[in-house]
């Protein structure tokens, strides 16, 4: 049965962050992911996370000024200190937190620039070395361009020749259900190819990214394939809810409470 990770990012926003790990627990999911908590201090992002005795399945290295539109930096050779700032930052919360892997985001350059290509590979490379030492695996996600004009990383083909071509044993790749089927389609074929080298999946229904109970997608035949599959890592709900998240947990009801 796979193993929900809700996304403290996107659900519960109707309480604050810090307050969001409860609401979680009390829903049924014994794991969160959220995409950066660098707002708050790493050691109340771990106290959430304990006091409710949950599990850290994923964050996202800092992206630069998000609000201004930055999504990373791992393709952009001019701002490979930041990178590296960016990773020192992220180690306490992976401490604090106990989460074992961590998304490293490309960044909005011309994947057709060979510049902007040789930096990708040089930041992926850098990052994986660095968090090996701590026992951190590395994921990068391929992200659809309607979501996010521009994203390096838009091509589930170009993240699997890099990480076959590189062969570092902690960098996997994020499969995001979602972005998947709106940049390629074909998503069980797709996940049955790449389940080798996939470390973390999320979910959400397409086109609305909302729960995963309707549209284009049937989801509880994925949930099975996943399981086929052998997958054993964490499926992540990185989707809006439509309403009030737990009038919208109809779907989840029964994988509530189960454990790795
Ligand atoms: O957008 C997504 O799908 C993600 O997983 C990133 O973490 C946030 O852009
Ligand atoms: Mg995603």
């Amino acid at each position: 049965m796979p193993h929900f990770a809700a996304n403290l990012s996107m659900m519960f926003t109707d309480v604050p962050f810090l307050d969001r790990f409860e609401a979680a627990a009390k829903a049924g999911f014994t794991a969160v992911e959220f995409l950066f908590p660098y707002d708050h201090p790493a050691e109340a992002v771990g106290d959430g996370l304990k006091r409710n005795g949950l599990t850290q399945a994923l964050f996202n290295l800092p992206p630069g000024n998000w609000d201004a539109g930055e999504k990373g930096f791992a393709a952009l050779p001019e701002r490979f200190d930041d990178l590296k700032r960016g990773l020192e930052t992220a180690l306490p919360y992976a401490q604090a937190t106990g989460v074992k892997r961590l998304h490293l985001m490309a960044g909005i350059a011309n994947r057709s620039e060979p510049k902007a290509v040789e930096q990708f590979y040089k930041s992926v490379t850098w990052a994986a070395e660095f968090f090996a030492a701590y026992g951190l695996d590395v994921v990068i996600e391929p992200i659809n361009a309607r979501n996010v004009p521009g994203y390096f990383l838009n091509d589930f083909g170009f993240a699997r020749d890099l990480i076959t071509e590189l062969k570092i044993p902690n960098l996997k790749l994020q499969f995001d259900i979602y972005h998947c089927q709106i940049i390629h389609g074909d998503v069980t074929m797709r996940l049955r190819e790449m389940m080798p080298i996939t470390g973390h999946v999320q979910i959400a229904s397409i086109p609305s990214r909302n729960e995963p109970d309707g549209e284009e997608l049937n989801y509880p035949f994925l949930f099975t394939e996943l399981d086929r599959l052998g997958y054993g890592g964490f499926v992540g709900c990185e989707y809006n809810p439509r309403g009030k998240t737990t009038d919208g947990l109809a779907w989840f009801k029964p994988y509530a409470g189960v454990k790795p």
